[in-house]
């Protein structure tokens, strides 16, 4: 059984799962990717092919990838879990009871593979028979359905598998999300390490999330959860994880002894920051890149260390740059800001995703090569980075560490 285990952020990068999106992106149209959280449609095989390059490029760099829709085929393939994914998202409470049975016949109809791409890419009233629906005289939802409308709502941010699920030394957190447009992503991530053949008997914890019920405000996205190493853990507190959902994970941590400190930064409530790894990731041993309009030396965060009783000690602290000093162990760190050129430059790259970059060992990463000012910066900090395509990807608002949840990372 191979090693599920995250050590750091920085330390070799050994495998990691990545979604590469086809039929979820066909469906964002103008009218519903702000709902669906992208800025605009893309141009379908050309992301797929940035996808590529990305997975080539993991590959070339020893890096073992799976991907999100072969291992949630894989999981269907028991009739157990087959059963609770469908359970789950042809619920009689999304659907009403006869729609619900309709929308689960036509699903159990497709094999494994099929049904993987769809549960993910989304069924459309016009993939299965929009009269068959409307005239279904027990479906007032059946009756209610546009020609537009979904039946599987799509779910194009599987692209960003950082979020929806994210491994902390020994264990992993499958995080309730804060969007309703990304809730359902985890129902399959949760099938695959429950059911899936390599995760099923795995030495591994589940920290958060495992439990069948409502979460309400203590949600968590993995983008704003970063392993440190040596125990440590830096969490943003964001438009998407909240002070409640660190608390709990941070609590889970604790009774287990798989982390001594968490900190908590808090990063404000917007979009185009809504995820720590958005304006401020680990480069190296003691370097960082930072977007430092939303995050810098000022920023206000918490040390979260075990109590009695289970409960956490919360102090503030000050001097933000310091702590990530401490958090890493060195004496000073050194920070790499966004940009280069002005403060439209530096706005203009954080956007896309400048900061959001996959460290694969100490010192290498993989960002987008569009945003030259910063990899410049970094270049001269003797960073190396490896540049891919982006341009339509990003227009997800994700960079590779978004595109990538590592499930075995070396400590540091
Ligand atoms: N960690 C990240 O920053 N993930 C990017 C998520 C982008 C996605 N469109 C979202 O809004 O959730």
């Amino acid at each position: 059984m191979s090693r599920l285990y995250v050590g750091s952020e920085i330390g070799k990068l050994n495998r990691v799962i990545l979604h590469r999106p086809q039929l979820g992106l066909a469906r964002l149209t103008p009218s519903n990717c702000d709902e669906l959280l992208f800025d605009d449609v893309l141009r379908i095989g050309k992301a797929g092919e940035e996808h590529d390059k990305f997975h080539n490029t993991l590959v070339e760099h020893d890096v073992e990838v799976f991907l999100l829709n072969d291992l949630l085929a894989e999981t269907l393939a028991d009739p157990e879990a087959k059963k609770w994914v469908l359970d789950q998202q042809c619920s009689e409470l999304r659907f009403g009871a006869t729609m619900a049975r309709e929308v689960r016949s036509y699903m159990e109809e497709f094999d494994n593979r099929e049904l993987s791409k769809r549960l993910t890419g989304g069924v459309a009233i016009v993939d299965i028979d929009p009269e068959l629906l409307k005239t279904t005289p027990k479906s007032l939802k059946g009756h209610m359905l546009q020609e537009n409308s979904f039946v599987i709502e799509p779910l194009p941010n599987h692209l960003f598998t950082r979020d929806t699920s994210c491994w902390v030394y020994g264990g992993v957190s499958v995080n309730p999300m804060a969007k309703p447009a990304r809730r359902r992503e985890t129902v399959h991530l949760k099938a695959i390490y429950q059911f899936h053949p390599m995760f099923k008997n795995g030495d591994f914890e589940y920290w958060y999330g495992k439990e069948d019920k409502n979460y309400e405000g203590a949600t968590i996205e993995g983008g704003d959860v970063e392993v440190i190493g040596r125990g440590k853990v830096l969490i943003g507190i964001s438009e998407r994880t909240t002070p409640q959902g660190i608390e709990a994970l941070a609590r889970s941590l604790f009774a287990n002894g798989a982390a001594n400190e968490v900190v908590a930064v808090d990063l404000g409530q917007s979009r185009a920051a809504m995820h720590l790894d958005t304006v401020l990731t680990m480069l190296d041993h003691d370097a960082f890149t930072y977007y430092p309009a939303v995050v810098n030396d000022d920023s206000r965060h918490f040390s979260l260390t075990p109590g009695d009783d289970g409960d956490v000690i919360v102090h503030e602290r000050q001097s933000f740059f310091k702590t990530l000093a401490h958090l890493a162990g060195v004496e000073r760190v050194r920070m790499v800001p966004t940009g280069g050129g002005d403060i439209f430059a530096a706005e203009r790259e954080q956007w896309n995703d400048a900061n959001n970059v996959l460290t694969i060992r100490p010192g290498v990463v993989i960002g987008y090569e569009r945003n030259h000012y910063t990899i410049d910066r970094m270049q001269k900090e003797g960073i190396k980075v490896i540049a891919i395509p982006g341009d339509e990807l990003g227009r997800g608002r994700g960079g590779a560490r978004c595109m990538s949840c590592p499930i075995d990372r070396d400590d540091i």
